[in-house]
């Protein structure tokens, strides 16, 4: 199937619910990953209209906290149906901006539709709690306390480039359905597709200057919005080096982040060989591995390694490879340097007497699935991120060997325990320090329902929908003294 290329449009930002183009008179280009062709340019905007859109947004909020739930649900409603409505445009520039297959960045629409509806529907039965005096030594039972929740303000959003709609919008509903207002700053490579997401938002027809994308390089403005006094809260995923960055940076302001990960996918000597590989590959590989909940090491039991390798190397190769236009798991990586980093991590692997059991084949920036056995605690890629289909197989002749390795790590998102004692995976489990564990499963954030957790390198605080409207608002307390 040949994709007509987008007629590289310039894009503009959008700021008090207006398109604009920038002052500065510049623009970045979005190259595809797998077409290599500019697919479009979007505005690099100025430290003053960086300074607009949140004096508007802080304008738009005050109004906006006084509508009530059910007002704010109608358009949040609204959002959701435009998004589906545009779901194969949308699609479309996913696939070509961030190199996607088609049926990946369909689902990635529906289910941010989905997330955003639950998202009302859980904040619509989120209430608060009231508290008598008596229940404390002394206190009196005239006084009663109400606790509610209440918006924090204007919200810094910048989400990664993989998943450039689901993981902006798990960000921007939140925020909007508890009365805050949204500076949004997607991933420059993910750029066009947040805009996408936020003209379906314009069409929904959001008070003017309650969400505003501000396009640029991190690089170049990441600092000046982070630093910004009139940032509220910052809710941030991406790379931890980037993550700690910020965290420097921000302030006395509440923060989430969620960074990057090494899981572990722990097999035991019981395991079921056969369902722990397909999850393993599936973990692994989806979107060449660019998921911060990838499975990204195997801690396998050496009575069974031999036999697991064999099936992983079966299946790793029936893997398709190529264009997301042909819907391949394994996809060209986001950008050059992103597949150099990978191809480092398997040479260092291999000067250090790991085994390539499949792969270590490279055309441009897409790197063919590779498998590296007899992977050693002095290799990089026993450690390192790859965020590409690189895995390495660490063998291991007990589950204390294997939690200590695991634990070792520097970060703590999640980790996959195989085994068919469930006693043992418990065991496992709770010495995991891990914000999540699989049991018999891949590592992954869904459902979106769920809380979603790094601790140690991986993040800081919660997200999933119940704990991200928590984070983007507080507690307010009143108090009334009634007379007896
Ligand atoms: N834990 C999780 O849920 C996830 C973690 N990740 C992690 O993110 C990494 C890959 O994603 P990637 O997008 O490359 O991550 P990056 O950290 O490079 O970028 C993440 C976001 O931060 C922005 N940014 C860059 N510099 C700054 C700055 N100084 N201040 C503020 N924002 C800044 C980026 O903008 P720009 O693009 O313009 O640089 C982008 O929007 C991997 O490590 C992966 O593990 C990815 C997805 C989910
Ligand atoms: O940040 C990521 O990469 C996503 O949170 C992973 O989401 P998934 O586990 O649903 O792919």
């Amino acid at each position: 199937m040949t994709t007509n290329v987008l007629i590289s449009p310039t894009y503009e930002f959008y700021l008090n619910g207006e398109w604009k183009e920038s002052q500065s008179g510049q623009t970045i280009d979005i190259k595809s990953p797998y077409l290599h062709e500019i697919i479009g340019k979007v505005q690099a905007i100025t430290k003053e209209e960086v300074d607009e859109a949140i004096c508007s947004a802080h304008k738009a909020q005050k109004k906006w906290a006084e509508t009530s739930l059910q007002q704010r649900a109608s358009y949040l409603y609204k959002w959701a149906d435009e998004l589906v409505n545009m779901q194969d445009e949308i699609a479309e520039v996913i696939m070509q901006e961030v190199g996607k297959s088609l049926k990946d960045s369909k689902n990635e629409v529906v289910r941010t539709a989905d997330f955003i509806r639950y998202t009302v529907e859980e904040a619509l039965h989120m209430h608060g709690e009231s508290m008598k005096g008596d229940s404390f030594p002394g206190g009196s039972k005239s006084k009663v306390a109400i606790i509610e929740r209440v918006p924090l303000g204007v919200v810094l959003a910048i989400p990664p480039f993989n998943y450039p709609v689901n993981l902006a919008a798990a960000k921007l509903a939140p925020a909007l359905i508890s009365g805050n207002a949204v500076i949004f700053k997607p991933a420059t490579q993910g750029s066009i597709s947040g805009i996408k997401m936020i003209e379906a938002l314009h069409k929904a027809e959001f008070p003017k200057g309650l969400v505003n994308i501000v396009t640029g390089r991190g690089s170049v403005i990441g600092d000046y919005l982070v630093e910004h006094k009139g940032i509220d809260m910052i809710s941030f995923t991406g790379g931890t080096n980037t993550g700690v960055r910020l965290a420097k940076k921000a302030g006395m302001i509440p923060l989430v982040l969620e960074l990057g990960g090494k899981d572990p996918g722990i097999v035991r000597e019981d395991a079921d060989l056969e369902k722990a590989a397909q999850q393993i590959i599936s973990g692994a590989f989806s979107y060449s591995g660019q998921r911060c909940t990838a499975i990204k090491r195997v801690l396998v039991h050496v009575n069974v390694a031999d036999e697991l390798v064999g099936i992983l190397k079966e299946e790793i190769e029936k893997l398709s490879v190529g264009s997301p236009e042909e819907g391949s798991t394994v996809v060209p990586l986001i950008d050059d340097q992103s597949a150099d980093f990978v191809q480092g991590l398997i040479d260092d692997a291999i000067e250090k007497g790991a085994t390539v059991v499949t792969g270590n084949k490279r055309d441009r920036n897409l790197i063919y699935p590779t498998l590296l056995d007899q992977v050693t605690e002095d290799m990089r890629i026993a450690w390192e991120e790859p965020f590409g289909p690189a895995l390495p197989v660490i063998r291991v002749s007990s589950d204390e060997e294997a939690i200590k390795i695991a634990n070792k790590s520097e970060f703590g998102l999640q980790a996959s325990v195989f085994t068919k004692d469930i006693n043992k995976a418990f065991s496992i489990a709770n010495k995991m320090e891990t914000g999540s564990v699989q049991i018999n499963g891949r590592t992954e954030r869904g459902p979106d329902h769920f809380p979603f957790i790094g601790v140690k390198g991986s993040g800081m605080g919660a997200q999933g929908i119940h704990k991200s409207i928590e984070s983007m608002t507080r507690e307010k307390v009143t108090v009334l003294n009634l007379t007896d």
